[in-house]
């Protein structure tokens, strides 16, 4: 039984953007503790005054683990705004709106959103751009203990967002050089425009600074679909990966309900 699947409870986080999608955001949190949660993370907290979500944590005795930057303008398409020329003061803002709340809340991790690259041929700019501002930043997320995590998004769902190979982000990585800055490596979207995850994960361990899972192609609970979830876990294991591992997929029916995969990975393991 490896190491990922015994104390698999005490690593997982719910992703609230997904999970309890019935319940109004502020009430997905106690639903999340009612379903043995200990740790919740989510995309986009910023409609809720952060004293009054930090106090529904302490309600609920749960802890926020990660928040993304805001996404920035929906109806045009936008998906943050950290590698958009032009656009480096709104990103400097949502950063340091993000900072302010994971600070509030303890919240040890910010997904910093690139963003959707229109024009192809801005890209070379956009790369630019996304280092320029990683490198601006890292150092005051550092100050407060935070990593800023680098997520690739598959083109299926967000075609034209600047990242979707992890192979990229290693070598945005390497460019950006700031230890407090490392991969996401989200199962679902790695799968979809890479495969060969064993591999994939001996060679990135170094740079993964969270996890997350969902079913592939569809989303779902992570023990469906076409990837073998003990085979990953215990891979991730063996590259000595020992964080967080987000459960970022939308529930096939009631959430509560089908947590049973959890009983089932362990049983199996
Ligand atoms: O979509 C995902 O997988 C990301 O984790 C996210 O936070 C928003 O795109
Ligand atoms: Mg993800």
């Amino acid at each position: 039984m490896s190491r990922s699947t015994t104390d698999f409870r005490s690593r997982m986080t719910a992703n609230i953007a997904f999970m309890f999608a019935d319940l109004p955001f502020i009430d997905r949190i106690p639903a999340a503790a009612a379903a043995g949660f200990k740790f919740v993370e989510c995309h986009f907290p910023y409609d809720i005054p952060v004293d009054r979500l930090l106090a529904a944590l302490n309600a609920a005795g749960v802890q926020m683990t990660g928040i993304n930057t805001a996404p920035g303008n929906l109806e045009r398409g936008e998906w943050g705004l950290a590698a958009i020329a032009g656009q480096e003061a709104q990103f400097k803002a949502d950063f340091n709106q993000a900072l302010n709340y994971a600070v509030a809340l303890g919240a040890k991790a910010i997904h910093v959103m690139a963003g959707v690259i229109q024009d192809p041929s801005d890209r070379r700019q956009a790369l630019r751009v996304y280092v320029d501002n990683l490198r601006s930043v890292a150092k005051s997320a550092a100050a407060h203990g935070i990593t800023l995590l680098l997520e690739p998004l598959n083109t299926r769902d967000k075609p034209g967002y600047l990242v979707s190979r992890s192979d990229e982000i290693a070598e945005i990585l390497a460019e950006i050089a700031e230890p407090n800055v490392k991969l996401l490596f989200d199962i679902y979207h790695v799968q979809i425009m890479e495969g060969d995850l064993t591999r994939r994960i001996e060679r990135h361990a170094p740079l993964i600074g969270h996890v997350q899972l969902a079913s592939v192609p569809d989303r779902w609970e992570p023990d469906l679909g076409e990837v073998q979830l003990g085979h990953v876990l215990a891979a991730l294991d063996r590259a000595g990966y020992a964080g967080l591992i987000g459960l970022e997929y939308r529930p096939r029916g009631d959430t509560a309900a089908g947590l049973s995969w959890i009983d089932r990975l362990e049983a199996a393991n």
